[in-house]
């Protein structure tokens, strides 16, 4: 892959810095004084005029997902060794321009040698064998090709397994393995003999993470007698009044608030909740009013277990009074993102050129599996007509669609047969599909205030480069408050963000083509 062609000429594309700078955008409305947006999937935060109850919990149709398919699951579980691209060789040219980047994509790098890494977020010292886990769940870890742990479930699962049970708040890079530092945790808590009433209680801010859950915990306990795990979300009239038996719940807040007051979910022998995305969930003045009020239904004495990948400063107290005297491992801004992740811009000089890129983008989407973000269900449903009508096949997931048609939009994701998705936030957090290479932010994530939205666009691009992989993310800014967005986002993280040169659009695809084909190689290793 050849980089520009002459690189110390002037670029056509203005480097980011630039624009932000430049005189004539001194018009840059003030990001406080922006709009607030009138669909909720679009941005987070508390304290909205309006704000629905819950914008994943209660949209939803309902659709029963109490046996939530887990096959995708055990295909995925790791069975591959992982080719970390090493792609240094982004360059300034002297005018500040920015220049495509030239991975150096080939170094193969196991999953093995990334976790001798001491600064690689999958780095331990320890073996499963030595966390203390039941030979049971060993087993379970073993078919699921886990050989190591990573960092957080190396310091998670002694602090969360110890007695007397303690809260936790824990902060790890998406991608990571936080699902297993609770579930093993949980697994290693609940009696499965005789109970059968719920111990465990995970909440998770949509069905889809929800399910995602319940398929890690089946894969993770196939070798434990009698267990039975349950989903506590929207489901179908027949399911409605049904009681739940079940030892572990995962379940979105809405339902299962509603299902403990109409005592279809007894919680009186629950012993540990589990928040997921737990900076969200609080975050969303719905969500975490729901959260708190399941909290006060549950017994007193619980262990209170928060996980996410972001924790922004003006959640951490509300965290810490959610969880109180919790164990934390916490992380620094600058330390947050994964570096498997290439992270690229695409400069357009309009929204109509942004979707002109979106469309020749089309070609490197389908190499793997590809996530379009954008701010709006309208605007999904807009742009998936509009490359639909140009030939292309996408589909399209947002909160508006009822519960079982997203459940098998989700399914055909996972299992390849749908490879292009445009989402909301919706599918931002949590979703693990290994397949997932590309990721686009066709809009800059921002939150309810209007203000560039740091931690949905970390986890956003979060949903590629999982546990080691190589993936990239492409962010497209058309005006001076996209350019401003990204910008603070850049900075907030610390992170080089690479302008892709589009008057060159052979690069352009070439620059994305070989980042994923360091990542697609990768793939194909095999796990020592
Ligand atoms: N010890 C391990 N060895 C190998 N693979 C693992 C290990 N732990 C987890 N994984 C795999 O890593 C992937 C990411 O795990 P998980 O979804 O729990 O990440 P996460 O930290 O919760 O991410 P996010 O912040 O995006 O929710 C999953 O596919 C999981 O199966």
């Amino acid at each position: 892959m050849a980089a520009d062609a002459n690189p110390g000429a002037p670029s056509k594309t203005p480097s980011l810095e630039d624009r932000i700078t430049m005189p004539e955008h001194k018009d840059i409305p003030t990001l406080a004084t922006v709009e607030v947006p009138a669909d909720p999937e679009t941005a987070s935060g508390r304290n909205v005029p309006g704000h629905i109850t819950s914008w994943a919990d209660e949209v939803n149709s309902p659709a029963d997902t109490q046996n939530a398919s887990v096959d995708e699951l055990t295909s995925k579980a790791n069975e591959i060794d992982l080719s970390h691209a090493q792609m240094d060789g982004a360059t300034e040219a002297q005018n500040g321009s920015p220049q495509i980047y030239e991975p150096t994509y080939d170094v193969n790098v196991k999953l093995s040698d990334v976790q001798a890494d001491p600064n690689n977020p999958l780095y331990s010292i320890k073996s499963f064998d030595e966390l203390g886990l039941h030979p049971a769940l060993l087993k379970g870890i073993s078919q699921m090709r886990f050989h190591k742990p990573s960092k957080i479930q190396e310091k998670a699962l002694p602090l969360l397994m110890k007695n007397p049970p303690t809260n936790m708040i824990g902060q790890s890079q998406s991608g990571t393995g936080k699902t297993a530092a609770f579930a093993l945790n949980i697994l290693s808590r609940v009696d499965f003999n005789g109970m059968s009433r719920p111990q465990a209680l995970v909440l998770a801010p949509t069905r889809e993470l929800a399910r995602q859950i319940v398929g890690v915990f089946q894969v993770m306990s196939q070798f434990v007698e009698n267990v039975n795990i349950g989903a506590c979300i929207p489901m179908d009239k027949a399911s409605r009044n049904q009681v739940f038996t079940a030892q572990i719940i995962v379940g979105t807040p809405g339902t299962t608030m509603d299902m403990i007051r109409r005592r279809l979910l007894i919680p009186t022998d629950i012993k540990v909740l589990v928040l997921d995305e737990a900076d969200n969930m609080l975050e969303q003045q719905g969500l975490g009013d729901q959260c708190i009020r399941v909290k006060n239904l549950l017994p007193k004495t619980i262990q209170i277990v928060l996980f996410s990948a972001t924790f922004p400063d003006h959640v951490v107290s509300y965290a810490q009074k959610f969880a109180p005297d919790a164990n934390q491992i916490t992380l620094k801004h600058e330390e947050l993102t994964v570096e498997g992740i290439r992270q690229l811009y695409l400069d357009c000089s309009s929204e109509k050129e942004k979707f002109e890129c979106l469309l020749k983008l089309y070609g490197v989407m389908t190499v793997g599996s590809s996530i379009i973000f954008v701010k709006t269900r309208a605007s999904a449903v807009q742009i998936q007509d509009r490359m639909e009508k140009e030939g292309h096949k996408v589909a399209c997931l947002t909160g508006q669609f009822e519960g079982a048609d997203r459940d098998l939009l989700i399914d055909a994701f996972r299992e390849g047969q749908a490879k292009v998705l445009i989402a909301t936030n919706v599918l931002a957090r949590g979703i693990d599909v290994q397949t997932v290479s590309l990721v686009i932010n066709y809009d800059i994530p921002e939150d309810v205030n209007g203000r560039p939205d740091p931690a949905t666009y970390l986890h956003r691009i979060g949903r590629t480069g999982r546990f080691g992989r190589v993936g990239v993310s492409i962010s497209l800014v058309h005006d001076h408050r996209s350019f401003g967005a990204l910008k603070y986002i850049g900075d907030y993280f610390k992170i080089p963000l690479t302008g892709l040169n589009k008057s060159d659009w052979d690069n352009v695809e070439e620059t994305v083509r070989a980042t994923l084909k360091s990542s697609r190689a990768g793939a194909n290793f095999k796990d020592e």
